[in-house]
């Protein structure tokens, strides 16, 4: 069997402020290297402090969005070059948050991962179905339609640099996790569709996020098919968020 990198990766969403990410980041660049790789994704403002306080650490640091431009006249558009002028070598794209209040459809977020990875930045690319289409049966159908938009512009070294990231809507700051059983279904049934393209695929590394804990995050992370998580609240509390990383560690 391949063997996937682990990541933990905090997403912030537009959480923050110089001063209370001060002492959070001093607490992640604290963290002993470990079996998981752990990155950071923050907002746009925060990048240079981001970096200035990992820099010398083993934590990543990237962006929550990309433009899906590689430059020009695009009003308020920040482009992964410009990301990677401050070190960042993460990316999210395509969280359901973004296809939900800024209407990011297929295309868009099959474009910005390839903006992504021109520039050398790993995207991780999230898909998530709601709670109405999971309860409708379309889960698989829904997050396969997700995943096969971005997989059908990669060629197949590209998609082999990319992270994917399931993350139930209806488990998205809602306290309430997929159980694990249910997580690992359709982290199976992705880590299928990643294979039909190409075998190679199998080391792509699946993370799931939505409403990790310290308390659940032992046995999510112990399912075969979940390779580490994305973390939205939990991140932003240091001990919770490095709690979390051990789990996966
Ligand atoms: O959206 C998420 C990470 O991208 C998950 O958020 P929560 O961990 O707050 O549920």
């Amino acid at each position: 069997m391949a063997s996937r990198a682990k990541w933990v990766v905090g997403n912030w969403k537009m959480h923050g402020s110089l001063a209370d990410n001060a002492g959070l980041l001093e607490s992640i660049a604290a963290a002993p290297a470990s079996g998981a790789r752990i990155g950071v994704c923050v907002p746009f403002p925060y990048l240079v402090q981001a970096r200035d306080v990992l820099l010398s650490s083993s934590v990543a640091w990237g962006v929550q969005d990309l433009s899906m431009y590689p430059k020009g006249a695009y009003t308020g558009e920040v482009s992964a070059q410009m990301a990677v002028e401050f070190g960042a070598t993460l990316a999210i794209v395509g969280h359901s948050e973004r296809r939900t209040y800024h209407r990011e459809a297929d295309d868009v977020v099959a474009q910005k991962t390839l903006r992504a990875l021109e520039a050398a930045i790993t995207p991780i690319v999230c898909v998530g179905e709601t709670l109405e289409e999971r309860e409708a049966g379309s889960t698989e159908q829904v997050v396969g339609r997700q995943l096969d938009a971005v997989l059908a512009v990669l060629d197949a070294q590209q998609a082999e640099r990319i992270l994917v990231a399931y993350e139930p809507v209806w488990a998205i700051g809602t306290g309430k996790s997929a159980s694990a059983a249910e997580a690992q279904a359709v982290h199976a049934f992705l880590r299928e569709r990643l294979r039909a393209k190409s075998a190679a695929l199998d080391a792509v590394t699946i993370l799931y996020g939505g409403s990790v804990k310290p308390g659940n995050a032992t046995e999510l992370f112990g399912m075969p098919d979940i390779d580490g998580g994305l973390i939205g609240g939990a991140s932003l509390v240091a001990d919770d968020f490095l709690a979390i990383c051990r789990a996966a560690a």
